[in-house]
């Protein structure tokens, strides 16, 4: 798949900051990142460093004090520019966003195709379940899934509105060590076939080596390194 020029992510300059009982806690600052259409990229940094708020900022749930995101040539968060969530066309796969446990797999990955005939609905949620390698696993629901299926579902639905950014915050920390080395992998494969631009935050080191084109560190709120992955 071609990826969209058009959908490179910018971070430039940002800051984000949370008010609080005690006044202002700037959490990112001078934070600036430039992602390319189709590739993966990883943040990594010890706990508190701000990898999540850098994602919420992204999706929309965190305004930004200065700076600037963009998403190709639209201006996503600025001081003075907050497009809402559901028009950033940024998808996102988080901890908290757990499987409809009365929905099927199937109906799961569906679920943000509301708005799409029926017939073109079925057609993705078949399409992503083939993707993910559960093509049989459609009518099941999430209690009759492994930890490590529901999570491929997870991310089918997450792709499904073929968002132009795919966010993922620690998709894989529920998981038993095997389930989690194993789907790193088969993440990334899917991730590339779908030519899906992606951003994953991790506290996992080699996790960020092996799913990630850019693995960038962040300390106190700030990008310390940006290294690209080479792969033989
Ligand atoms: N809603 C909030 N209100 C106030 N402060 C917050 C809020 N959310 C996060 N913070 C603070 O912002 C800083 C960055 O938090 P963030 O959750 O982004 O870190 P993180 O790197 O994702 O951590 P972890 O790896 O533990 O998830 C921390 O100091 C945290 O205490």
């Amino acid at each position: 798949m071609t990826p969209l020029l058009s959908s490179t992510l910018r971070l430039d300059e940002v800051r984000i900051a949370y008010d609080g009982g005690r006044g202002r806690h700037v959490a990112v600052d001078q934070f600036s990142l430039a992602l390319d259409a189709g590739q993966i990229a990883c943040l990594l940094g010890p706990s508190g460093c701000g990898k999540t708020t850098v994602l919420r900022a992204i999706a929309g749930f965190e305004p930004v004090r200065a700076g600037r995101i963009s998403l190709g040539e639209v201006t996503l968060s600025s001081a003075t520019v907050h497009l809402p969530p559901e028009r950033r066309r940024v998808g996102m796969m988080f901890q908290e966003y757990a499987l409809f446990p009365h929905l099927t797999a199937a109906q799961n990955i569906a679920f943000g195709l509301r708005r799409q005939p029926r017939e073109a609905q079925h057609a993705r949620a078949k399409e992503l379940l083939a993707l993910v390698g559960l093509a049989e696993a459609g009518g099941r629901y999430p209690h009759e899934l492994s930890g490590g299926q529901q999570q491929r579902i997870a991310l089918a639905r997450a792709l499904a509105p073929s968002p132009a950014l795919l966010l993922l915050d620690e998709p894989f920390s529920n998981l038993d060590v095997d389930t989690r080395e194993r789907l790193t992998a088969e993440v990334r494969d899917i991730l590339k076939h779908a030519g899906q631009t992606a951003l994953l935050v991790t506290h996992n080191q080699a996790e960020a080596q092996a799913m990630a084109d850019h693995v960038g560190l962040m300390h106190n709120g700030r990008l310390a390194r940006w290294d690209g992955v080479t792969r033989t």
